[in-house]
């Protein structure tokens, strides 16, 4: 607490000096200054500087008396509230007295001075200040303790605050381990058996309502048992780690793969086609497991055995149908023992088959459920198979069948044919097996055979007197997409063998255009680049549109045998090809039609103004071979028989 101060002023030193001597004593007495002015002016300046309890002020005063002194004071919001008391040394009467408070006077003090009664009236002042001070010192110190209580208080709410989250953050994070713990396989982190049948269930559940089906995987490791023994069971551990990884590799984020225990799993399959998704991931998984897993420094060869159920024909419930998957699977296990014994008796298992003499089951052995499905499984496993041998014995050949210009009657191309010498069914076209065969990958080094082949052929003519010297050779493709490498593969037989731009013709299928539209286009823009023509093939087929056509930018568009058989009937056959043909012209398009079997067809198209033409009534597919044996008969410009 400051001490009060008490302002003195007055401009004649003799009074103010008798003013000091009669407050000194009091002064120290009852603690407050005594601080002096010796004009009005002084006591402002003084009243800016520090505080005062309060003044006592001379009326007298020459220049600035006390009254403007108290007027400038109270002008001053410093010094509104400061209390006067005025001092006179005249005897003043009641008049100046008044005046005095109405300038603000607190107090009016006039001579002779009685101490006592100075000393009291300056100590009012001086308390009242001092009970001032204390109070704001109280109120500062009520303040600061509220402060800190505040402070405090949010420092508390605060650590309450966070100790509820981590609170919170723990319960979940043991909430979802529990989770985990109850639906997850410990070792491999995938869905457990209990949580597999909730699926399952929920997967019964949904397919009742929807109607639909769902297929199972069973699965379970050959001999696993014998890697345990041979390398270890944390070698075992590992491979089933392993296991798991590739087999969530090999299905779509939405398939659950559960492991129910030991070397057991299971792929739960919902949406379209479940039983072919079934059989494709299957597949998948097998050659997935023909790869050798590197566990520490050893190589470990293993397969698997998938059985393959379909809800809700092989059970009735998801326990039912687990069971006709298992039972699958055993099926599926015993045929690969049987296998094992027939090929030599190698039953020494995987331990075994790691140090060498593993036989080769393309990863594992697959088994439907259902009899019927099984058939088809083992259909496709035989054509695969079978394709794959054709393609490494040379048994495939190409057929070429002639394309004719309706305006000159000259052979303007050859479309090239896949057929295969097959030894059981003799020639047989592509058709036979595509529909079947359904490896990607085989069926691409198909049409990388027919690639080269077509353009080797090419070649052939044009350096020869051949009359095909100048034909272009159409190529159709047996793959069912168009993949990113196609232009480059196709474009490097066609540098190769030095054709020039307009030699070779790829012929698209509808259904290919279809599913990949925008990744087709510029795959289309590069095979062009590069100096292939693009054939629309079979047009009408499958309904892709003329605007599509435009679009891509094909160059020929074929008119498929349907419509072209259907030209002279009454039902208006002849009007759709005519509007095709026109269509066509309107985009630019060269127009050929296919399957001409019969002259009055071939009169029409003439008079449609189509461009060329390919079908029996000219030419059946040949081999490269008949057809050189058959020149030049065959190849003679053709006359148009009405
Ligand atoms: N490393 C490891 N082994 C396990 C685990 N759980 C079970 N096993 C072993 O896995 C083996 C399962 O063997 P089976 O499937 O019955 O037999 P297999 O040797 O695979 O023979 P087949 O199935 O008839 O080809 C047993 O030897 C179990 O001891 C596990 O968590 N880790």
């Amino acid at each position: 607490m400051h001490i009060p101060k008490v302002l003195l002023v007055n401009d004649d030193p003799a009074s103010l000096l008798a003013l000091e001597s009669l407050l000194a004593p009091h002064a120290d007495g009852f603690g407050y200054e005594l601080v002096k002015a010796r004009s009005g002016n002084e006591a402002l300046r003084e009243v800016l500087r520090q505080d005062f309890a309060v003044i006592l002020l001379d009326v007298d005063m020459s220049g600035m008396d006390g009254f403007e002194t108290a007027a400038a004071l109270r002008s001053h919001p410093r010094s509104a509230a400061l209390p006067v008391i005025f001092v006179t040394t005249t005897d003043a009467d009641e008049q100046h007295r008044l005046r005095a408070y109405e300038h603000g006077a607190a107090d009016y003090l006039s001579a002779p001075l009685v101490p006592q009664v100075v000393h009291a009236k300056v100590g009012v002042f001086v308390e009242l200040i001092r009970k001032h001070q204390q109070l704001q010192a109280q109120a500062e110190e009520t303040r600061r303790v509220n402060a800190e209580l505040r402070s405090q208080r949010l420092q508390d709410l605060e650590r309450a605050n966070r100790e509820l989250e981590l609170e919170v953050a723990e319960r979940k994070q043991a909430e979802q381990r529990a989770h985990e713990l109850s639906t997850k396989d410990a070792l491999t982190g995938l869905v457990n058996r209990r949580s597999l049948i909730q699926h399952l269930e929920h997967a019964v559940a949904s397919s009742d309502r929807r109607r639909s089906q769902f297929a199972l995987l069973f699965l379970d490791l050959d001999e696993f048992k014998q890697i345990n023994d041979g390398f270890g069971h944390d070698v075992g551990d590992e491979l089933l780690r392993q296991v798991a990884a590739r087999l969530s590799a090999a299905v779509r984020a939405s398939d659950v793969v559960a492991r129910l225990g030991g070397d057991e799993f299971v792929v739960l399959i919902e949406g379209k086609a479940p039983a072919e998704n079934a059989a494709r991931v299957a597949r998948k998984i097998a050659s997935a497991h023909a790869r050798p897993f590197t566990i520490v420094e050893h190589r470990v060869h293993t397969s698997t055995s998938i059985g393959i159920a379909v809800y809700p024909h092989d059970g009735a419930s998801a326990r039912a149908l687990m069971k006709s998957a298992d039972l699958a699977m055993y099926r599926a296990k015993e045929e690969r023992k049987q296998n094992i014994g027939n090929v030599g008796g190698n039953a020494g298992g995987n331990a075994g088959s790691n140090a060498g003499g593993k036989v080769d089951t393309q990863g594992g052995n697959i088994r439907f459920f259902h009899e019927e499905m099984n058939r088809r499984e083992h259909e496709r496993e035989q054509w695969t198979g079978e394709l794959r041998h054709a393609l490494a014995a040379g048994q495939l050949d190409l057929q070429y069948q002639p394309q004719v210009a309706l305006a000159s009657g000259q052979v303007r191309g050859v479309e090239a044919q896949l057929v295969w010498q097959h030894p059981r069914l003799g020639r047989i076209g592509a058709a036979a097996f595509l529909p079947v065969v359904q490896d990607r990958g085989l069926l691409e080094r198909v049409d990388s055979w027919v690639m080269a082949t077509v353009c080797a052929q090419a070649a052939a003519w044009r350096t020869g007197d051949s009359p095909l010297a100048r034909a272009r050779v159409a190529l159709n493709l047996v793959a069912p997409a168009l993949g990113p490498d196609l232009p480059a593969r196709l474009l490097a037989e066609v540098r190769r063998h030095h054709l020039p731009a307009g030699a070779i013709v790829l012929e698209i299928s509808e259904s290919l255009l279809a599913a990949h539209n925008a990744t087709v286009e510029p795959l289309l823009r590069q095979l062009q680049g590069g100096g292939v023509t693009l054939a629309l093939d079979d047009f009408g087929h499958s309904g892709t549109s003329l605007a599509a056509c435009k679009k891509l930018g094909l160059d020929i568009l074929k008119i498929e045998p349907g419509f072209v058989r259907n030209i002279g009937d009454n039902a208006g056959g002849t009007d759709l090809v005519a509007a095709i043909v026109h269509l066509a012209r309107a985009l630019s398009m060269e127009v050929a039609a296919i399957g001409v079997d019969h002259a009055h067809q071939l009169a029409v198209l003439a008079t449609l103004g189509c461009d060329d033409w390919q079908g029996a009534l000219f030419s059946a597919p040949r081999t490269a071979q008949e057809l050189a044996e058959l020149l030049p008969e065959v190849l003679e410009p053709h006359t148009i028989r009405h």
